[in-house]
This record gives C-alpha cells, sequence and structure tokens, in this order.
C-alpha cells in the first residue's frame, strides 16, 4: 500500500487482495474478475457478498474473465442472486472493450456460454457484438411446452426468443407507466418459463425505435439489458411491428439492434469506472 494510506494496518488485507474493475453499458453495472493469470474461484454465496450493494460492491452481473484455446477470452456471467447466465450483452461489449484496448486488434471472438461471439470496433468509443442467432426453437428459449413463440399464451400475448438466456417480451401502450417490480416477478417466475426469464416490456414508437424497459431474471429491473434488447428485435420484428434494424431507447441510453444473416449484431457504449482491490479480510468472510 503507498501513499498516505501506508501504515495503516487495516489496510494491509488489500496487499494480498483481488483487484477488480467496476464498468458499465448503459448503466448495467458489472465487476469484472480477471482470472486469466490467477485463479478466481467463486461460489453463488460469493457473487451474492461481492453483488451486494450496501455490504459488498454492488453489480448488476459479475463477470469472470478465463483464458481459451479458441477465443480471445471466455467469459462467465453472474447474476446478484448467484445464479449463473449464458448471455450478457452489455457485459459482453464491456469486456470486448477491454480485450480490444489490451490487444490492438479491432476483431475478436469471445467465448460465452452461448458459443463464440464476434466482436468489432465500431468507432466513436461504440462495439459491436454478433450475439448469434436468436433460439425460435420452444426446447431452446427454454419453454415448458410446444407454444407460439410470436404470442405466448399468456395475457397480453408476449413473444419468445431465446439469446443463449430466456426472454419474454411484451408490447405495451405505456411503458412508462408500469410497476416493474410487480410485474417482473410474476413473469420471471411464470410456469412456461422452466430456467426463469428476463422479461422486456416495449413501447413501438415507429418500425425503427422502440421504447424498452427490463426486469432481468436475477431479481432486479435495470437500467439496460443488451441481450434482451437483442430479444425484443427479434419478437418485434417476427411480430410485424418493426424492421429488422431497430434503435432501442432503454433507461440508461441507446443501442442499435441489427437482425442480420449471420446474426443479432448490438452496437452500443462501455464505460470503465474504477478499478479496485476486493481485501483479503472481506474475501475471508465470504468464502
Ligand atoms: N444484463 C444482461 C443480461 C444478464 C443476464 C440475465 N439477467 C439472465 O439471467 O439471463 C444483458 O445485457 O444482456
Amino acid at each position: 500500500m503507498k501513499g498516505y494510506m501506508a501504515g495503516m494496518k487495516i489496510l494491509d488485507s488489500l496487499d494480498n487482495g483481488l483487484p477488480f474493475l467496476k464498468m458499465h453499458g448503459l448503466g448495467n453495472d458489472f465487476v469484472i474478475l480477471d482470472a486469466r493469470k490467477a485463479d478466481v474461484p467463486m461460489t453463488a454465496a460469493m457473487a451474492q457478498a461481492i453483488g451486494h450493494r450496501y455490504f459488498g460492491v454492488g453489480f448488476d452481473q459479475l463477470v469472470v474473465l478465463a483464458d481459451c484455446d479458441d477465443a480471445d477470452v471466455d467469459i462467465t456471467f453472474w447474476n446478484t442472486d448467484g445464479s449463473t447466465a449464458g448471455a450478457c450483452g452489455n457485459a459482453t461489449r464491456c469486456v470486448a472493450r477491454l480485450i480490444l484496448d489490451e490487444t490492438g486488434k479491432t476483431d475478436l471472438t469471445l467465448r460465452t456460454g452461448r458459443g463464440l461471439l464476434s466482436v468489432t470496433e465500431a468507432g466513436g468509443g461504440l462495439v459491436s457484438v454478433n450475439m448469434g442467432q436468436p433460439q425460435l426453437d420452444w426446447q431452446d428459449v427454454p419453454l415448458a411446452r410446444e407454444v407460439d413463440l410470436v404470442e405466448l399464451p399468456i395475457e397480453g400475448a408476449p413473444g419468445a426468443a431465446g439469446m443463449g438466456n430466456p426472454h419474454c417480451v411484451f408490447v405495451v401502450e405505456d411503458v412508462e407507466s408500469l410497476d416493474l417490480h410487480k410485474l417482473g416477478p410474476i413473469y420471471e417466475h411464470h410456469e412456461l418459463y422452466p430456467e426463469r426469464t428476463n422479461v422486456e416490456f416495449l413501447q413501438i414508437i415507429d418500425r425503427n425505435t422502440m421504447r424498452m424497459r427490463v426486469w432481468e431474471r436475477g431479481g432486479l429491473p435495470t437500467l439496460a439489458c443488451g441481450s434482451g434488447a437483442c430479444a425484443s428485435a427479434v419478437v418485434a420484428h417476427r411480430k410485424g411491428l418493426t424492421e429488422r434494424n431497430v434503435t432501442i431507447k432503454l433507461d440508461g441510453g441507446d443501442l442499435q439492434i441489427d437482425w442480420r444473416d449471420d446474426g443479432v449484431w448490438m452496437t452500443g457504449p462501455t464505460q470503465l469506472v474504477f478499478s479496485g482491490v476486493l481485501s483479503t479480510d472481506f474475501l475471508d468472510k465470504i468464502k
């Protein structure tokens, strides 16, 4: 420990602590741990403890980076309830920004639970990620049984799509008036979704623009959800409401989504906020 904190005994536990980065993509915020050089064992209980906004650092998702043979980096996503997710679009962009800067490359391949994702530097501080083709078979979302994915047998006839994680997408008249804390948990735990689901509410502005609010699986509304924006663009297009290329206006800002022949491309900004160190004292207590 250097500088004015040198000699403060309690701060010794930072010297051998665990470094992390705090980033966000449109206010969807992440703690990023780098397990490429040193092992970072993670458990559901540790993720919950680090994610606590008062007793920990706080995040919407915890992201662990690891080495792998077939991509620039392997990424695992944890939710605040200690569950893991196969996809997280905003965190994928944030990690992409780190690796683009670290390597000096303009194109990357990232491994996530969804498989290999292509990334490209989009200029102006933006990053584009190909989130892959949407999963449009009921078993892949997954849903509990075979139903019409464009009009689910749920009041309001939402649509379903998988992006490596499940999504339930409602189209509504007035998205601002919705009480996400009331509605979110009802649909997150709907019996049609055996692995629970992320829940998106869309208001169509025109054929290339939508407003979206989200309740994420894991039990919280977030300011943005990249995979949710991709799933929403897919559902809205399949319902005949929008073109394949849309601007999605989220609470934290705008994402560009383009459903092309090779997959759903998502383009948006990222922000590195700060770096820190989890103290050994804290880590000993949460292990
Ligand atoms: N914020 C994310 C999605 C994170 C995972 C999600 N909560 C899940 O459990 O599937 C995004 O930007 O995609």
